[in-house]
């Protein structure tokens, strides 16, 4: 493993799928645990994706405060929760959520309901109820994975959708020239406010979305780029693949 700091982000590189699932689950948990003996409590958002699972089976593993942790969703794809397409679905498996001793209290989006835009706002409606209408929704930690496109949680290039900033949850419309189905997605204030960013990526095809990610330019061309206003800490766990060298 090798850690490289910048003003705004750190980044850290696994070498190997195995390290790259112990150190986000060590990331994870150290957020979890700080925030219990700061606050109480700990807040955590998932993201979906195939890069996480690993670290969530690995933090799965670990001794949590399950019952002193709200586990949310970053976006989810429009369907069932229990569509194999389905985020919540895959990480509150791969969380050991789903076991009935689990004391968890998970809140999933309700993606199923054809109007996305009330479950958009149902969901924001608990954000606020949690966090306290007069605070900022601060995440203790929040998982986030880049796309080839350079999209983060729902957040999709060439749409607008990284400009929202009226809204702390939004509904975001299906493409079908890409294969994506509609979604709801947290927008950037939130990924923006959480006290630490948990990137993860692994692979070559993330090189570039990466490198572009890291430097200047429009947000709408690549989305990800609203990590670089982050107010929290940001720490990119990427593996010597995805790692950009040029
Ligand atoms: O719903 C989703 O798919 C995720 O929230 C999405 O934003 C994901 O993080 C990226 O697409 C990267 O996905 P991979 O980890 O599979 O590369």
């Amino acid at each position: 493993m090798s850690e490289v700091s910048t003003a705004r982000f750190e980044v850290t590189v696994a070498e190997s799928e195995a390290e790259h699932a112990a150190l986000g689950a060590e990331i994870v948990a150290r957020a979890i645990d700080a925030a219990v003996r700061a606050r109480g409590s700990a807040r955590v958002a998932l993201s979906g994706g195939s890069t996480p699972g690993p670290v969530y089976r690995k933090l799965a593993q670990m001794a949590l405060p399950l019952d002193r942790i709200d586990w949310f969703w970053v976006d989810e794809r429009a369907g069932d929760p229990t569509s194999p397409r389905s985020n919540f679905r895959a990480a509150r498996a791969d969380l050991g959520l789903d076991r009935a001793d689990a004391a968890a209290r998970v809140h999933r989006m309700e993606a199923e309901d054809p109007d996305l835009a009330a479950a958009a706002a149902r969901y924001e409606a608990l954000l606020r109820r949690t966090f306290g209408v007069a605070s900022a929704v601060a995440f203790d930690v929040m998982t986030l994975g880049i796309g080839d496109d350079g999209h983060t949680a729902s957040l999709f290039p060439a749409t607008g959708a990284a400009a929202i900033d009226d809204r702390l949850v939004a509904a975001i419309g299906a493409q079908p020239a890409k294969g994506l189905e509609a979604r709801l997605t947290l927008t950037a204030p939130v990924l923006c406010e959480a006290r630490t960013v948990l990137v993860l990526a692994r692979g070559a095809a993330k090189q570039r979305p990466i490198a572009s990610a890291w430097s200047e330019g429009p947000e709408d061309e690549v989305p990800a780029r609203v990590l670089l206003r982050a107010q929290g800490r940001v720490v990119w766990l990427v593996d010597r693949d995805a790692y950009p060298t040029g």
